[in-house]
């Protein structure tokens, strides 16, 4: 549907292609899916929604893979009602997501740009000592990461925070349940597990790595953040919608949260003059953080496995719990 963004002319479709006869679009409006796709058995998508109503129209439809991690854009629960399977690509972009987390961690905490730029202003020649402080690196060790979602990305995050000497918080879910996949690392001491609203009282840096879905739509919002405290980091490489953004522009403005670090947006791409990505506490990416070549290379074999895994009557990486075909 929309492959511009996972290989825009870097990458190789052939892992797809060999499986049948591959119609690639770069870009694709929603209206014209239904035309598109009207032949298709299976269809590609990475962020063009796919609603009932395609579903209805697109009869031949047997299949529907998501190029992507999250698939939020595709009414998953609607497919399930018509046999449809809707698989995702796990763990593809896991090390560089979270590599992309500590790049805005780094950023907030030793300001190589902002002091890089002072020096080639000639800050530090005319200095009258060998060294000059505009704002203090701030040390990382013994400060405390809050991971919101402690799936692939959280708990590598989680590795890569203990590096650095950090302790990790995990949060349980608002049902009370640990995040599936936690509990050894609990047990060995890698994390702690406290509620939410304890996991946003003591963090000075939080990390948002849930999937959006109707749970976690607006979650971070204003009763979360008036229990931070002052000069916390909120970091969102997860999806745009899992904050309430009026909520974290007032913490921004009372002083309280010193950075809101993103790579997506509720809409993306965004409207002109959004208020929270043109305010000066803000760092925001344009949905980057998977793009490394090495993941998205690694996502289009992903999804050729998951075609042929399909075809061959064991699927994988199914999200909505069908296994046969279109009922
Ligand atoms: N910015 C980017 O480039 C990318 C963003 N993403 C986003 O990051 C999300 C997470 O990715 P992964 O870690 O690979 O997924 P994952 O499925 O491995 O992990 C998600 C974790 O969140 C937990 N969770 C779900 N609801 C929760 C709640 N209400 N409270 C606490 N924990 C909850 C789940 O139990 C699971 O452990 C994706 O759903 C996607 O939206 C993923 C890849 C790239
Ligand atoms: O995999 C995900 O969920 C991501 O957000 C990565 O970006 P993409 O959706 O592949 O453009």
């Amino acid at each position: 549907m929309d492959g511009h963004t996972m290989n825009p002319g870097d990458l190789s479709w052939d892992p797809v292609a060999k499986l049948g006869d591959l119609h690639i679009y770069p870009r694709m409006k929603a209206a014209d899916v239904v035309t598109r796709a009207a032949d298709a058995e299976v269809i590609l998508t990475n962020k063009v929604p796919i609603g009932r109503d395609m579903m209805d129209l697109l009869t031949r439809l047997k299949y529907i893979g998501v190029l992507a991690t999250g698939y939020n854009t595709v009414d998953s629960a609607y497919a399930h009602q018509l046999g449809l399977p809707v698989t995702n690509i796990p763990g593809y972009s896991r090390d560089s997501v979270a590599q992309m987390v500590f790049a805005y961690i780094l950023h907030v905490t030793n300001m190589v740009w902002d002091y890089n730029n002072s020096v080639k202003n000639g800050d530090w020649e005319t200095s009258a000592d060998f060294s000059y402080i505009r704002t203090a690196p701030v040390e990382l060790s013994g400060k405390t990461l809050g991971i919101i979602g402690y799936g692939d990305i959280g708990r590598k995050l989680g590795e890569m925070a203990r590096a650095f000497g950090m302790e990790v918080l995990i949060s349980r879910k608002q049902d009370g349940t640990l995040p599936g996949g936690s509990q050894d690392d609990i047990n060995l001491g890698r994390v702690h597990a406290v509620p939410m609203e304890e996991l946003f009282e003591r963090s000075s840096f939080i990390s948002l790595h849930t999937p959006l879905n109707s749970h976690t739509r607006e979650m971070v919002d204003s009763s979360l953040l008036s229990r931070i405290k002052p000069g916390t980091v909120l970091l969102n490489t997860s999806r745009g919608g899992v904050i309430h953004e009026e909520s974290v522009l007032d913490a921004l403005d009372d002083g309280k949260l010193i950075c809101y670090a993103a790579d997506v947006y509720d809409q993306e791409p965004p409207k002109p003059a959004s208020a929270l990505i043109h305010h000066p506490k803000t760092l925001f990416t344009p949905h980057i953080a998977w793009a490394s070549r090495d993941a998205r290379e690694r996502a289009i074999r992903i999804a050729a496995d998951n075609i042929q895994a399909w075809m061959d009557g064991k699927p994988v990486n199914v999200v909505n719990d069908v296994q046969r075909g279109r009922v």
